[in-house]
């Protein structure tokens, strides 16, 4: 599947880098196109693989480059004031290359959360591509503001796209280590499970697929909005020439072993997608209720087989009472491993988005309460003049 990305703030900008470079490193074809934007310059200088020319500094007249300091109502007007110099930076893209847009970032900040659902509005408005969004929720050791900035965000970034794909910081902390320990590592798992998924559909070299995903099997998959998640398990094996793969399957030529291999290949697949789906997700939750999935089985093609893929796809209609669960595979000779990418959208019972909709609600009602009591401060305030002036004649 081919996209556009665009980064928003720190977070999305070295997500979308990492992804670049993931993208040269595999040939997966699957970045058509890269552009950061942030309202901090030294954040769009720290990057590595997005050209020069596709990082857009915005907000200079309000902040002079320095960030908005996590004020996302801040990040949002400057958005909508600059939006025409991103615009600028996308116009140079081959819209009718691009399967869909991917705006990715961080929603604890103040410039990508401010901003991301800004530009996703208007990109909607402009394209009939969907608009997809990738959303870094804060971890909870960051302070209020960020908590809070994450659920405001949400709400509103939820909203404007067609799909919002959701990484859970939190739930990916190490014990005992801060979150901004560890982002190398997570920016990696981040864009280990999105590239597979995404780049399912872009199978380049002359592989030939049983049960091929195609890029409109993702699209179906995210069609229909809500929030979504990723599973992901893997599993090395070694490479073999000529043992099974299409040719063998179709030509129906066998060895003794044939039997044997089918069988653990099978198991290999139905295990793999367990621990997928049951394992750490990007956002945790229950997977009972998801609305849609798709299932991804990427490898080397002899260690693919349909049958695996078919008892799977039928396992995860069971575990989460969705009629709408794809599946297929996605080749990759010399891997060497072989690994399950499963994605959930239209998930509902996320106990972080709960918590974070509380948060937003108590934090509306604390808003609310100020204003009245100032209100009521206001009242009493000229009042008190009346009757002061009143006291004077
Ligand atoms: N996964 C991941 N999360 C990050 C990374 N950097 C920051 N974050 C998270 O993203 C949130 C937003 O931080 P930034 O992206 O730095 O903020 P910003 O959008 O640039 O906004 P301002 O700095 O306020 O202008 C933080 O709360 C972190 O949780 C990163 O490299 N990887």
């Amino acid at each position: 599947m081919k996209l556009a990305m665009i980064g928003f703030g720190q977070a999305g900008g070295k997500i979308v880098d990492k992804f670049v470079e993931y993208d040269k490193r595999h040939d997966a074809g699957i970045v058509k196109a890269a552009v950061a934007v942030n309202t901090a310059k030294a954040d769009l200088m720290g990057l590595t693989h997005i050209p020069e020319e596709k990082r857009v500094l915005i907000g200079q007249s309000r902040v002079k480059g320095h960030g908005v300091g996590a004020d996302n109502e801040l990040g949002a007007e400057i958005a909508e004031e600059d939006v025409d110099e991103v615009q600028g930076a996308i116009d140079s893209v081959p819209v009718h290359e691009v399967d869909a847009f991917l705006i990715v970032s961080g929603l604890g900040g103040g410039t990508g959360s401010g901003s991301a659902p800004v530009l996703a509005k208007h990109l909607k408005r402009i394209y009939t591509e969907p608009v997809y969004g990738l959303g870094v929720l804060p971890g909870s050791d960051e302070g209020g503001i960020y908590t809070l900035n994450a659920a405001r965000s949400f709400q509103t970034f939820v909203r404007e796209v067609d799909n919002l794909l959701v990484f859970d910081n939190d739930a990916w902390r190490k014990t005992g280590e801060s979150v901004q320990g560890g982002y190398d590592e997570i920016n990696e798992e981040i864009v280990k499970r999105f590239g597979i998924l995404f780049g399912a559909g872009e199978v380049t070299g002359g592989e030939v697929a049983e049960s091929f995903v195609d890029s409109s099997e993702i699209i179906n998959t995210l069609a229909g909005g809500g929030v979504s998640t990723v599973g992901y398990a893997r599993e090395e094996v070694e490479e073999v020439q000529n043992s099974g793969g299409l040719l063998s399957r179709l030509t129906g030529s066998k060895n003794e072993d044939d039997g044997l291999d089918t069988a653990r290949t099978t198991n290999r697949i139905t295990s793999l997608v367990r621990k997928a789906a049951l394992g750490r997700l990007t956002l945790p939750c229950e997977i009972d209720g998801t609305e849609r999935a798709l299932l991804v089985m990427a490898g080397p093609p002899a260690y693919l087989n349909r049958k695996g893929i078919e008892r799977s796809r039928k396992w995860l209609e069971e575990q989460t009472g969705s009629m709408e669960v794809r599946g297929g595979d996605y080749p990759v000779t010399g891997s060497g491993f072989v690994a399950s990418v499963i994605l959930l959208s239209g998930v509902t019972n996320v106990p972080r988005i709960k918590e974070l909709q509380q948060v937003a609600i108590e934090a509306q009602e604390n808003i609310d309460e100020i204003n009245q009591e100032s209100e009521t401060n206001l009242d009493n305030l000229v009042h008190d003049d009346e009757d002061e002036l009143e006291s004077l004649f």
